[in-house]
């Protein structure tokens, strides 16, 4: 097998299958969290430093050895698979996902200078390369909705960064405007943010100058480690709402008839699903960034932010009862993307330089952890719907009992007028009063069914 086709994966039943690498197919069951680790090469101030590449990926294997040796969903650089494979081994999946209504996150994780900005493509500007995850979403996103003229979309962008434990609104211009984003529990017991803004975009032009425009905004530094050094954890999100006509009936079913009904033909479907694109800030160590003042800073609520993400990593792969997301603003965001309503793609970006040999062994060591969380996506439909959606399955099944037991009285009443003949001719006591107990009951059961139906009907037209 070549370098290039290792760990073509899509998902299945909750884990990555090697031969479904288009179109997603989770059902709504547990759904694992999907690890994938990108190898940067060296970079060239490590090749003045005269650093080695310490990481050792296994030929044609998912798998890293660097002390210890770890296997993921996916291996990417250093050797592995190539990384212009990443989005479509492991986000492509993701994005077919959404718009089937699943909601979906992707996030990068890793120290300082492994290459997260540059593997999320968050300081994308639209004149540069379409290099990394989020140009590559958009651009996705819009040639499917473009192929599709029977549904209606609408795209929104939103922007925001965690800065300090503040969570600063990237597509305000207004630095004293920016801060006025909070996070809110909603029912079901995911999370929103309320306050943050979200722009309507209508092509990918539009999508790219607001994630541009955001960018601009980031808070980033200079530090030891990395001259552009992003000192904030970004979350751009794209909410994709879908409303389309219910498709026509089974086969079969004759206009106007109860299946159509039953069905909800002729009726919209609203679905509205959202994708998180993170980058994390990374995490560092004081001695190596050389960081002063603001920089130090926002240096140990980088860290803390980072290990209360760890801490939260670790109570769901051990399954524990309570998970600490309180613990920080990035834990509470990611709430729904670790262990909540969420597909999830974790990348654990790593340099191969042995002076990052510690920090690359905690980041390999978290990422094989975090393979073991469970996560349980469901289909986001607008809940009148779903509830119109429900009282039309239960319609249907009352119908069809109904219909049951109106065959069942029809042979009774054939039995019972039979069977009182045989038993008149030959004068023999009949078991009249068995069958018309029996029938009786039939008869209460049906009126029951009929009241049934009379009153989901009345529920439906009250939704
Ligand atoms: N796959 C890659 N190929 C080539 N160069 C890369 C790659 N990944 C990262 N780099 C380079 O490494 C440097 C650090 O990358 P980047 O800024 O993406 O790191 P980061 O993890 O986002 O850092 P921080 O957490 O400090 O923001 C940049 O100069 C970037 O261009």
């Amino acid at each position: 097998m070549s370098v290039l086709e290792t760990g073509g994966r899509g998902f299945l039943n909750g884990r990555l299958t090697e031969d479904q690498p288009g179109e997603a197919s989770t059902s709504e069951a547990d759904c694992k969290v999907c690890v994938a680790v990108h190898v940067r090469p060296l970079i060239d101030t490590e090749a003045v430093e005269g650093c080695q590449s310490t990481l050792q990926v296994t030929a044609g294997q998912p798998q890293i050895s660097c002390g210890q040796s770890y296997t993921y969903d996916h291996v990417f650089g250093g050797g592995g698979t190539h990384p212009d494979l990443l989005y479509d081994r492991c986000v492509m999946p993701l994005v077919h996902g959404l718009f089937r209504g699943y909601n979906a996150t992707v996030f990068a994780y890793g120290q300082t200078g492994s290459g997260k900005t540059y593997t999320m493509g968050s300081a994308f500007n639209a004149g540069g390369p379409a290099r990394g995850v989020i140009p590559k979403v958009m651009e996705a996103i819009f040639a499917r909705i473009s192929s599709n003229k029977d549904t209606g979309f609408t795209v929104r962008v939103g922007f925001v960064e965690i800065h300090r434990e503040d969570i600063r609104d990237l597509l305000v211009l207004d630095p004293r405007a920016q801060s006025a984003v909070h996070i809110r529990e909603v029912a079901g017991g995911g999370v929103c943010l309320a306050g943050a803004t979200e722009k309507e975009v209508g092509s990918q032009a539009e999508m790219a100058d607001v994630l541009a425009q955001g960018s601009l905004l980031r808070a980033t530094g200079s530090t030891g480690m990395n001259k552009h050094s992003s000192r904030s954890h970004a979350i751009f999100t794209i909410t994709l709402e879908q409303r389309r006509e219910i498709p026509g009936v089974a086969a079969g079913a004759e206009s106007g008839s109860d299946d159509e009904e039953a069905m909800g033909a002729g009726e919209t479907e609203y679905l509205c699903a959202k994708m998180h694109l993170v980058d994390l800030a990374g995490s560092e160590r004081v001695k190596r960034t050389k960081a002063e003042g603001t920089r130090l800073k926002e240096g140990i609520d980088i860290n803390k932010g980072l290990l209360a993400l760890g801490n939260v990593i670790n109570a769901l792969a051990e399954g524990k009862a309570h998970v600490p997301y309180r613990d920080s603003r990035l834990t509470r965001m990611l709430q729904d993307s670790l262990g909540g309503n969420s597909r999830t793609v974790m990348i654990a970006c790593v340099s191969p330089a042995d002076i990052n040999l510690d920090e690359t062994a905690n980041t390999l060591r978290y990422a094989a952890r975090a393979r073991n969380i469970s996560n349980k996506p469901v289909v986001n439909r607008d809940p009148v719907v779903a509830q119109i959606a429900h009282l039309r399955q239960m319609l249907a099944a009352a119908r069809s009992e109904n219909q049951t037991l109106k065959h069942k009285l029809g042979g009774d009443v054939a039995q019972l007028e039979g069977s009182r003949g045989t038993w008149d001719s030959a004068g023999i006591p009949s078991g009249d009063d068995i069958l018309a107990e029996q029938f009786e009951e039939l008869q209460r059961r049906h009126s029951k069914t009929e009241l049934d139906n009379a009153s989901l009907r009345l529920q439906l037209v009250s939704v």
